[in-house]
């Protein structure tokens, strides 16, 4: 038997799906009956008007993962997203472009150690620029700090630097739900490349999500308001009172802060 009901009732299904029967109205209705026939006889109460069409509610669709556009991006800031400073300027078409803040970090030990705290040094980028050398792994960070809620934050290099040979967080980063603060950025070159401060580095995009989610509340990276080094040590057992030391050696060699 199949008997109608109303999107209020469809939505009373789903309450977390506020935005599906907008998208589900995009499916070609010759899907839905592909699955009713598939599906057909597992539940009575079953079915959704849309128009003319008929949908199954016994079986939920997957959506497919979108992503937000330009304008949907404007329109989501002061609610579900947080871009600062922002500058319209810097949207793309389905992306916004994030500039590089003026500092560096290296780090300052002959083998990188996954279970320890890494020494690093912290470098200024003048305004007159800064040549990366190969064979270096340079952290940095955004300038702009972020805040993500409800979409799937990602980051990824501008192919601009791609073509000078700089890598940017080489195939793109995965941000979490809920996640607040300036994006570190791990950098590393092929040649030597002079880079400046706030020169648009990389660009964030967003996905939708399909299901439950907790907003990321990791005490590692949440609310990052500088480079932040990795903490993986503490995954492995590094000693928590053995801190990441910063080595100044201005201030070291010749009593400067820098
Ligand atoms: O290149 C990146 C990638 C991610 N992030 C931020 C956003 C992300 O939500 C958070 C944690 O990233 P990820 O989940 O990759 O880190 P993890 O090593 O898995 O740490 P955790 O255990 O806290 O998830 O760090 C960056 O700043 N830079």
């Amino acid at each position: 038997m199949c008997q109608s009901v109303s999107i209020r009732h469809f939505q009373q299904i789903y309450p977390n799906e506020p935005e599906l029967c907008r998208i589900e109205s995009l499916t070609p209705a010759v899907d839905w009956q592909t699955i009713h026939s598939n599906h057909r006889g597992e539940n009575a109460f079953d079915f959704l008007d849309v128009g003319s069409v008929k949908r199954p509610l016994s079986f939920k669709p997957l959506r497919s993962p979108m992503l937000l556009s330009g304008d949907e991006i404007i329109r989501q800031l002061g609610d579900k997203l947080v871009i600062d400073p922002f500058d319209p300027e810097q949207i793309n078409p389905n992306s916004y472009d994030l500039s590089l803040h003026d500092e560096l970090l290296v780090y300052e030990e002959v083998v990188i150690d996954a279970a320890t705290p890494n020494r690093y040094r912290r470098l200024e980028i003048p305004s007159e620029g800064f040549t990366l050398q190969p064979g270096q792994l340079y952290l940095g960070r955004t300038a702009e700090y972020t805040e993500t809620r409800g979409f799937v934050p990602m980051i990824q290099g501008r192919s601009s630097f791609d073509r000078l040979g700089l890598y940017i967080n080489p195939g793109g980063s995965l941000g979490d739900v809920g996640y607040c603060g300036t994006w570190t950025l791990g950098m590393h070159c092929v040649q030597p490349v002079r880079i400046y401060p706030k020169m648009k580095i990389c660009q964030i995009y967003y996905m939708t999500l399909q299901g439950q989610v907790q907003d990321y509340c990791s005490d590692k990276y949440q609310n990052s308001r500088d480079i932040q080094p990795s903490l993986i040590y503490r995954e492995l057992g590094g000693d928590e009172r053995d801190d990441q030391l910063e080595l100044n050696f201005g201030e070291l060699l010749h009593g400067n802060t820098r």
